[in-house]
């Protein structure tokens, strides 16, 4: 299921800043060349994340699950003058590929790669001051994620966590593991004290959650 009216996304689409060719080439070769390619973000979410990254002026971003680099490079596009994003992907298949996509743009130095798994590489990297998380992985470990995290970003920081309404399966009747883990994730931020929070019923559904 669609969360937004097809012709409704066709309209916004038709109504926003163009997906520049760089991007465009992207979101092409990954439709052409890798499985699953309606993963990446694309062009309605990458102008949202863009957007917020440009009106936090982050020095530091962490994204958790790069696939092609779509995301990661609109979240670049913000980055503060010597700012830095982190981004981590466990399938090292993608490395060469991700290489390619960061070079063709003007952010492929602010963009530093990290290859393996999510859980060992964050607790490796020692900055406590994330402005900007973007969670973007295997769903099922979001709320795990979400904890890992939490400490290493800067009050006032924001964490955005991608496919929150998960098709409106989440508040449907369906029952399978990844439904129940993101109804989980999505119930504890609800009542989590700690954080403001926000989902925007956008492609998949995003949950900002801004830390107090
Ligand atoms: C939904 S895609 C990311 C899409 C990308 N953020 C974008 O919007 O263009 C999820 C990615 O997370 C990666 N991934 C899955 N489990 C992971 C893990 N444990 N650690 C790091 N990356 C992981 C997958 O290989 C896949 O490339």
């Amino acid at each position: 299921m669609e969360i937004l009216d097809p012709a409704l996304q066709a309209y916004l689409d038709a109504h926003i800043d163009a997906e520049a060719p760089e991007l465009q080439k992207i979101n092409r070769d990954t439709h052409l060349k890798v499985l699953k390619p309606n993963m990446l973000s694309g062009h309605y979410q990458g102008r949202i994340l863009s957007m917020f990254s440009k009106m936090m002026q982050p020095k530091l971003i962490l994204e958790i699950g790069t696939f092609t680099g779509y995301s990661a490079i609109c979240l670049a596009e913000g980055l503060a003058e010597g700012g830095v994003l982190h981004t981590i992907e466990v399938n090292a298949e993608m490395e060469e590929m991700l290489n390619s996509h960061f070079k063709s743009t003007n952010v492929d130095k602010k963009i530093k790669l990290h290859i393996g798994p999510a859980e060992r590489i964050i607790a490796d990297i020692q900055h406590n001051n994330f402005d900007i998380v973007f969670i973007d992985a295997d769903k099922r470990n979001n709320l795990t994620y979400f904890e890992l995290v939490f400490d290493k970003v800067r009050p006032g920081g924001l964490i955005i966590i991608d496919n929150v309404l998960w098709k409106g399966k989440v508040y449907g009747n369906e029952n399978d593991a990844d439904t129940v883990n993101i109804r989980k994730l999505n119930d504890h931020i609800a009542v989590n004290t700690k954080v403001e929070k926000l989902i925007l019923p956008v492609r998949d559904g995003l949950l900002m959650i801004r830390k107090k």
